[in-house]
């Protein structure tokens, strides 16, 4: 099989991400080369990217390169992905999920959130509404760019803590910074946080898109994602948009909790499945469908309309 040409942004995260998947080909006896492109969300560093649209600005360059071959497969974090993909594009393969939660990450050592004046860096509305009902007293400020851009400003004074996602921290090295794990009780990560997926386009050739998927995808993960991005689909949240939702699989058994915050804090609905794993998809659905009836739907609503302001 010639040689598997690997596409990404050129951020370190998702290098070390595209580095990842290259030790995993590598380990299948398979070899590959990195081809890094650059996006719009990548240019746009200065405007939020709940106002810029959430839909594909880090993805349209590199699907577009997917698309005419110049590369096999694209490498993203699973949490950056739509929940639905452009026609003839497909997620074939997620990897092992680490450590999903959210942690608070500061230079200063006693750090809590309990602190009166605590400001918190974070441009996630997800994270921002979730501090707004769990912990109101919180002033947040909008910090962008990406993982070493925000620790800077952190550094320079823009915050006293940011709120992040353990994953990135972690491939990035910067571990040391992790004050405090957050409990997945009140934080419910992203859909898809802390594992890494694999796009293709329907023109790849079968042989390598199996062995590739043979040597990266995590059928754990699999299955915990994909219950996951059926509850997203079903809600028709992108990323700017404060859903959350966290599938576990003990031996056949999938449990996921999901919900919606209003993006003042004021509102949350967080409801529960469990079921069969190879129900995945439709409990992903049937969550989705509990938290639309339970006001789910008209906080959507609302979210919607103040995003379009
Ligand atoms: N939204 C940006 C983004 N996309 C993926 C990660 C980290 C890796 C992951 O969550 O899998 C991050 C940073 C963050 O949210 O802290």
């Amino acid at each position: 099989m010639d040689k598997i040409k690997i596409g990404t942004r050129g951020s370190k995260l998702a290098l070390w991400q595209a580095y990842h998947i290259q030790d995993l080909l590598a380990a299948a006896g398979l070899e590959s080369e990195i081809i890094t492109i650059e996006t719009i969300g990548d240019k746009i560093l200065d405007v939020s990217i709940a106002k810029i649209g959430s839909k594909g600005v880090f993805t349209e360059e590199i699907e577009e390169q997917l698309s005419i071959g110049t590369i096999d497969i694209a490498v993203h974090s699973a949490k950056d992905m739509q929940s639905v993909l452009p026609d003839g594009f497909e997620l074939i393969a997620f990897t092992e999920r680490e450590v999903v939660n959210d942690v608070l990450v500061s230079e200063k050592s006693d750090i809590s959130l309990s602190d009166e004046n605590l400001v918190i860096g974070t441009s996630s509305t997800r994270r921002v509404a979730l501090l707004k009902h769990y912990y109101p007293h919180i002033k947040t400020v909008p910090v962008r760019g990406n993982l070493q851009t925000r620790i800077q400003k952190m550094k320079d004074g823009a915050c006293d803590a940011l709120l992040l996602a353990y994953a990135g921290m972690h491939r990035m090295g910067y571990s040391s910074l992790i004050r405090k794990r957050l409990d997945l009780d009140e934080f419910i990560p992203a859909v898809g946080q802390g594992s890494v997926a694999i796009e293709c386009y329907k023109s790849i050739n079968p042989e390598k898109k199996q062995a590739i998927k043979k040597a990266v995808s995590h059928p754990q993960t699999e299955i915990r994602l994909e219950t996951e991005r059926a509850f997203l689909r079903t809600l028709e949240g992108g990323c700017s948009i404060p859903v959350f939702g966290l599938a576990d699989l003990d031996n056949k058994t999938v449990k996921m909790k999901g919900g919606i915050v209003s993006l003042d804090g004021q509102e949350i609905i967080i409801k529960e499945v469990t079921g069969s794993a190879e129900d995945a998809k439709s409990l992903g659905e049937k969550l989705a469908n509990e938290v639309l009836n339970a006001g789910g739907a008209e906080i959507l609503k609302e979210i919607k309309e103040e995003l379009k302001k």
